[in-house]
């Protein structure tokens, strides 16, 4: 656990770090650091700047500018990098701010934080200051969607396919779709309803969507202390059809596509290896999963 001093608190309430990835994003031809830090000037504020130099390496900016004192934390990138500040934030009394520069840019989206640079600087610079539940799987942190099956499996090969963007997401998903077997699992829910099922997908969301407007839970509410448990059984061609345009329209948790749940602790047991993602990105391949939410335990400055 961090430790602050009565001078850093003084500074807590105005001081502001942007943690720049600056391999994220399709427009590289963008000085962000220039842009930043004309906005940022221009919005009053006192701030600094930091580029990270690996993957992994948010997480520890992040906390170090907490230490520092920072009492908002800005990730510029997508949704991996809003997930590494994040975690570094966690039991620090700095807020997470996003300048979202994903393709997916899915928590941003959910809180409803400008997409565009000057708007979410500005933003990030006048917050208003709120907390937001996070999740963690087996001991992986999430803060707007994890999950099991096919979604994890094109995020493993969106990956690897040496372009990104949103053209190249749904080519990988197509070819994928057309090879993509469910897996035989058991899910145990907190109110001990065991569902004895199969998974193509089994999202556990936080907040509404998985990037992009992809609606995959959209009930969920981000302060409630639950996940949302979508399951996806089976995906046959119509199903799928259907399942697209729910995504798309914000309509799949009332099309018949996927069967919800809510609980705050879930446990699946698979019959083989399934892969998961935490935040579109994924981690690894497991038979067990645990699924825990921690209600609250991060502040957004949004
Ligand atoms: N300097 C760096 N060099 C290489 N990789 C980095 C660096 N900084 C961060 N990363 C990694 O890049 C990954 C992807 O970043 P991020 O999700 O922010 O961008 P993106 O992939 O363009 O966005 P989206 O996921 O919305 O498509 C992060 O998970 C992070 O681990």
């Amino acid at each position: 656990m961090l430790s602050y001093s009565a001078t850093q608190l003084l500074f807590l309430a105005v001081r502001i770090c942007f943690i720049l990835n600056p391999t994220s994003g399709t427009n590289r031809t963008q000085d962000v650091p220039t842009l930043l830090t004309r906005y940022a000037t221009a919005a009053g504020a006192e701030f600094e700047i930091q580029l990270t130099q690996r993957a992994g390496h948010a997480t520890e900016l992040a906390r170090e500018a907490a230490a520092r004192g920072c009492r908002v934390v800005v990730a510029v990138g997508g949704d991996g990098t809003v997930n590494e500040v994040a975690r570094g934030l966690l039991g620090t009394p700095a807020a997470l701010g996003i300048v979202p520069r994903g393709s997916g840019n899915g928590l941003a989206r959910h809180l409803r934080i400008p997409l565009d640079l000057p708007g979410a600087v500005r933003r990030a610079c006048q917050p208003t200051f709120q907390h937001i539940d996070a999740g963690r799987i087996n001991g992986h942190w999430f803060f707007c969607t994890a999950g099991l099956g096919f979604d994890a499996h094109v995020s493993k090969m969106f990956a690897q396919a040496g372009t990104r963007g949103l053209s190249t997401y749904v080519k990988v998903a197509l070819r994928e779709y057309r090879r993509y077997r469910p897996v035989p699992v058991q899910v145990q829910l907190e109110n001990a309803l065991l569902l004895d099922t199969h998974c193509y997908v089994l999202a556990f969301a936080n907040a509404a969507q998985y990037g992009n407007n992809a609606y995959i839970a959209p009930r969920a509410d981000i302060q409630d202390g639950l996940l949302d448990v979508c399951l996806i059984d089976q995906l046959p061609m119509l199903r799928a059809v259907r399942v697209g345009v729910g995504l798309a329209l914000g309509t799949l948790a009332t099309s018949g596509g996927a069967a919800y749940h809510t609980s705050r602790r879930i446990q699946v047991e698979a019959a083989h290896p399934i892969g998961f993602h935490v935040d579109g990105d994924y981690v690894a391949d497991a038979t067990r999963f645990v699924v825990e939410l921690e209600p609250l335990a991060l502040e957004v400055a949004v």
